[in-house]
């Protein structure tokens, strides 16, 4: 199990008070006094993941009940925070995965991903890295994920795009040697044509 990071408050609110007073004319006003102590907060939760190995949230697998039909979980909502720009970008996540001697708890599925996302992130890593997370710990035969997202950077700044939809993907197959014949009826895209609808 890994130990989160939890992030220095009192510095980040010594920096955040920094920015205020080169972004705003009067920095000194009431509206502004605890910006930087709530700003410091708000990034300990946003940025709550890092240092966590989304995997260990997975943490409820079970033996009964288990056969290769494919378990489909949509429209997780997440929030991450674009590493570029330092703005979010926020949608749904798909997922998809075909039970080999266990099935996962699906709460925890969902809380793998809020882990990952809770960091500085692209999309396409935070989409690898809960497909990687689910293949880790729940060993299926096969797993793909699929986020539908905004991204602020892209929508309030920039190229000025609100309302477009980035749409990434990730697919893992089991390669160890008992599951490869049976992870082989499953093709990439089969996959991720289950997560499309
Ligand atoms: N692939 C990928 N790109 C991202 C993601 N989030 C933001 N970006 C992109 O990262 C790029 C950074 O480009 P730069 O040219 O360095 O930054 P910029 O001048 O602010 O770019 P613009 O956003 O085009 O104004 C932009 O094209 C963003 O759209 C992400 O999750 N995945
Ligand atoms: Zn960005």
């Amino acid at each position: 199990m890994t130990t989160a990071a939890k992030i220095n408050q009192p510095a980040v609110a010594l920096a955040i008070g920094t920015v205020l007073k080169y972004i705003d004319e009067d920095s000194e006003r009431e509206g502004l006094w605890n910006t930087p102590d709530r700003v410091a907060e708000m990034y300990g939760e946003l940025f709550a993941g890092v240092g966590r190995d989304p995997a260990d949230e997975i943490d409820a697998i079970f033996s009964e009940d288990v056969t290769p039909d494919p378990v489909i979980v949509r429209d997780i909502p997440f929030y991450s925070m674009c590493e570029h720009h330092l703005l979010p970008f926020f949608g749904h996540a798909r997922l998809v995965y075909v039970p080999h001697r266990h099935i996962a708890g699906i709460s925890k599925i969902a809380r793998a991903l809020d882990v990952a996302a809770r960091r500085l992130q692209v999309q396409e890593r935070l989409t690898a890295q809960l497909a990687d997370a689910v293949l880790g710990r729940v060993q299926p035969l096969a797993v793909a994920c699929r986020l539908e997202a905004e991204h602020l950077c892209m929508s309030m700044r920039g190229v000025r795009k609100p309302g477009h939809r980035v749409i990434t993907t990730a697919a893992r197959m089991n390669t160890a040697a008992e599951t490869a014949d049976c992870a082989a009826a499953y093709s990439r895209r089969d996959l991720l044509d289950m997560l499309a609808v």
